[in-house]
């Protein structure tokens, strides 16, 4: 047992890890109306259907397990199981209860027509847990790999034409989507994940080999000398999920696939408020509350930013609204009415009524802020120093900085052009302007071959 300096977390319920929290789900979680306890070994479902080999990852509400099907046989097959906390585990909190059956009944319709159907994850069992933390939610889908775009810098032998396509094929995904009069309402990165292939058929201990063996983090319980705790709500360890760096490549299809249809809705009926992390957010969406097409589209512009150049369109610091806003205003230009004048209250302390000719805001103060920061000031060659236009923001090419080594290769003057035009158009204020994810298919930028 780790002394207190040792001991990373405490949550309310006396339970501690062992080692640091990093990139697993929240301890405190493991109570009544939050995650079900779930160990390595564990069987799941029907007469035990799944077991469970390693663990794929966590959300703010699930955490999804990769578990072997005992049903397939004689040959492997692996599923991702995403096990819902208990609390959001009924029907009228779960959008994703209703919004993938509806998926489902439409790709099956459609199969051979609609191509975007094939790039989004579609589930093939739902079942219920009972546990001590109450009823759980469990959806069952297929495995799948890293995030968007990792490793394609190195690991294809011509990654702008394979960052292209696989944007191509985001955009044909929720093309799909819309036409059906659906909104996904959370699309980012995080939720776009590589197929992979080659993993079934191969036994558990082979899998282990190829993805690596589970590392666990002990939970223990401050007050007792044991080094296992007696609390039913809580799992004896948590499982850091698989590190997909260190995977061979020839798994990892470069087909992508939008998962996490939580914050999904029917375009007639959209929410009041939307769950989606701040650089994806549309300025209707901060300044109107308003969420539809127009907001997944916006989305889809800075997805498809930081799939092409593995950075981020609108990178702050801070996570608040006005922070985002201002870095929007700098490259887009000035907002229209009411919002410029009115709506956005933080606007006259940030910058001046007009805009310049070409219609650049102008920063109140612009110019003194610029001599306090002099000239000489380093930055990584990554960032777009004072990019005040969509081509400016692409200028540094693209940059992958979470690989091992960093990876960076320059895009053409002509690509840029028609990837800056085709943002532009995802990327325009008023929402029912922007470009519909169909008519973005037809863009030059994905028709655009080296010379
Ligand atoms: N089918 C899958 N195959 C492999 N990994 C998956 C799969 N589905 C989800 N994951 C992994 O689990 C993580 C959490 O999944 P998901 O985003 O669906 O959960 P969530 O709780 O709904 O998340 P959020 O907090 O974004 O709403 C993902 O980021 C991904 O790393």
């Amino acid at each position: 047992m780790g002394s207190d300096s040792d001991d990373a977390e405490m949550a309310d319920n006396g339970l501690r890890l062992k080692l640091a929290p990093f990139k697993l789900e929240h301890l405190q979680d493991y109570e009544p109306g939050g995650h079900h306890p779930v160990q390595l070994g564990d069987t799941l479902g029907d007469d035990g259907r799944y077991i469970v080999v390693h663990k794929l990852g966590h959300g703010g509400f699930a955490n999804v397990w990769l578990c072997r099907d005992t049903r397939a046989q004689p040959l492997a097959r692996y599923v991702a199981l995403k096990i819902l906390m208990t609390d959001v585990s009924v029907e009228e909190k779960c959008s994703e209860l209703r919004v993938i059956h509806q998926l489902k009944a439409w790709s099956d319709a459609e199969s051979a027509s609609s191509k975007g159907a094939g790039y989004i994850c579609l589930p093939l069992d739902k079942f219920d847990i009972d546990g001590p933390n109450g009823t759980h939610y469990c959806f069952v889908y297929p495995v799948l790999g890293p995030k968007v775009s990792l490793g394609l810098c190195r690991g294809s032998e011509d990654p702008d034409l394979v960052l292209r396509s696989v944007c191509f094929k985001v955009v044909e995904a929720i093309a799909f989507l819309h036409g059906h009069g659906m909104c996904h309402g959370d699309l980012t990165p995080i939720n776009i994940l590589h197929r992979i292939s080659g993993l079934d058929g191969l036994s558990e201990d082979a899998l282990l080999k190829t993805l690596g063996e589970p590392r666990r983090n002990k939970i223990y319980h401050r007050d007792s000398e044991s080094d296992n705790h007696d609390n039913p709500s809580a799992p004896q360890y948590l499982v850091y999920p698989i590190d997909w760096h260190a995977v061979d490549s020839k798994y990892i299809s470069s087909d992508p696939c939008v998962i996490d249809f939580g914050e999904s809705f029917t375009a007639s009926q959209p929410p009041e408020q939307l769950g989606i992390p701040g650089p994806y957010r549309s300025p209707e969406l901060i300044l109107e509350h308003k969420a539809g097409y127009g907001s997944d589209l916006w989305a889809l512009g800075c997805t498809l930013f930081e799939i092409r150049t593995g950075r981020r369109l609108f990178d702050m610091f801070d996570d608040e609204d006005d922070v985002y806003l201002d870095a929007i205003v700098e490259v887009l230009g000035k907002m229209p009415e009411p919002w410029w004048s009115t709506t956005w209250a933080e606007r006259k302390r940030l910058y001046e009524d007009q805009a310049d000719e070409s219609g650049k805001a102008i920063a109140v103060g612009d110019e003194e802020q610029h001599d306090v920061m002099g000239v000489n000031v380093t930055v990584h060659p990554s960032v777009a120093q004072v990019a005040r236009s969509l081509m400016d923001k692409l200028a540094p090419g693209l940059w992958h900085l979470s690989d091992e080594r960093d990876c960076h290769r320059e895009v053409s003057y002509r690509e840029r052009e028609l990837f800056a035009d085709l943002l532009g158009k995802l990327l325009t204020y008023a929402p029912e302007e922007r470009i519909s994810a169909e008519d973005a298919l037809q863009h030059d930028w994905f028709k655009y071959e080296e010379r």
